[in-house]
C-alpha cells in the first residue's frame, strides 16, 4: 500500500472538509498548513516521506490562498534536492463559484507538482453533464486535471454537495491506486 499524504490549507473549513474526504478516498494522512502558512513540526519529513502528496486550497482570487502559496514557495528546499522527484502528485480545490477560476487554481497545482519532478494524476471520470445531471451527481463540474468542489458563499462546510465529496473520496481512491501501482 502506497503511503498517501493530503496536503491542504483551509480558511474556513470547506477545503479542510474535502481534504478529509480525499483522504478517506485514499485512505491518507492529513497535513493541514496552518493560517500562517506553516507545517506542524515534522511535517516536511512526513511529505519527504510519501508516495503520494495531494495538495489542496480553496480558490482565493482565482489562485491558492496566500498561505498555500507561502508552503509551495517554502518546497523550493525539497526541488532544489529533488526530494520529490518521480512522487506521485494530485491537486484539488474548492471555490464559491461553479466556475469561479478554479481551473486555473488547479494548473498552479499541476506546476507546482511538475517543478517537483511529479506524476500528476488527472481526475478520471466522466463528467455528468447531460440535462438530468444534478450537484447530487459525481463530477457534476466536470473537471479533468483534478478535483473541484463548489459550495455556495453563504454555505457553510457541511452543505458541500453530496456529488462534490463523494468524487472527491473517488479521487484519493484513484491517487492512491495509482500510486501503489509505481511502488510495485
Ligand atoms: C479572499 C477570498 C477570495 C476568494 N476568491 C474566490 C474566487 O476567486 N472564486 C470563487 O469562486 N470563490 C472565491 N472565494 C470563495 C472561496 O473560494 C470559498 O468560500 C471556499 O469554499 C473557501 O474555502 P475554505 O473554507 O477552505 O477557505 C474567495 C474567498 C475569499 C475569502
Amino acid at each position: 500500500m502506497a503511503n498517501v499524504v493530503v496536503v491542504y490549507h483551509s480558511g474556513y473549513g470547506h477545503t479542510q472538509r474535502v481534504a478529509q474526504q480525499v483522504a478517506q478516498g485514499a485512505d491518507a494522512e492529513l497535513l493541514a498548513i496552518d493560517a500562517d502558512g506553516n507545517l506542524a513540526e515534522g511535517g516536511w519529513e512526513t511529505l519527504a516521506g510519501a508516495d503520494a502528496i495531494i495538495f489542496g486550497t480553496p480558490t482565493y482570487m482565482g489562485g491558492p490562498s496566500w498561505q498555500f502559496k507561502k508552503f509551495a514557495d517554502a518546497s523550493s528546499k525539497a526541488w532544489f534536492s529533488r526530494g520529490w522527484q518521480d512522487k506521485v502528485f494530485g491537486g484539488f480545490t474548492a471555490s464559491a463559484s461553479l466556475n469561479g477560476d478554479k481551473g486555473a487554481c488547479l494548473i498552479q497545482l499541476q506546476t507546482l507538482a511538475s517543478q517537483h519532478g511529479g506524476l500528476w494524476v488527472s481526475l478520471g471520470l466522466l463528467p455528468a453533464n447531460g440535462s438530468a445531471a444534478s450537484r447530487a451527481d459525481v463530477n457534476n463540474l466536470g473537471g479533468s486535471v483534478g478535483l473541484l468542489v463548489q459550495c455556495a458563499s453563504d454555505a457553510g462546510a457541511d452543505q458541500i454537495p453530496a456529488g462534490d465529496l463523494e468524487t472527491a473520496r473517488r479521487y484519493g481512491e484513484r491517487v492512491a491506486a495509482v500510486a501503489a501501482k509505481f511502488k510495485g
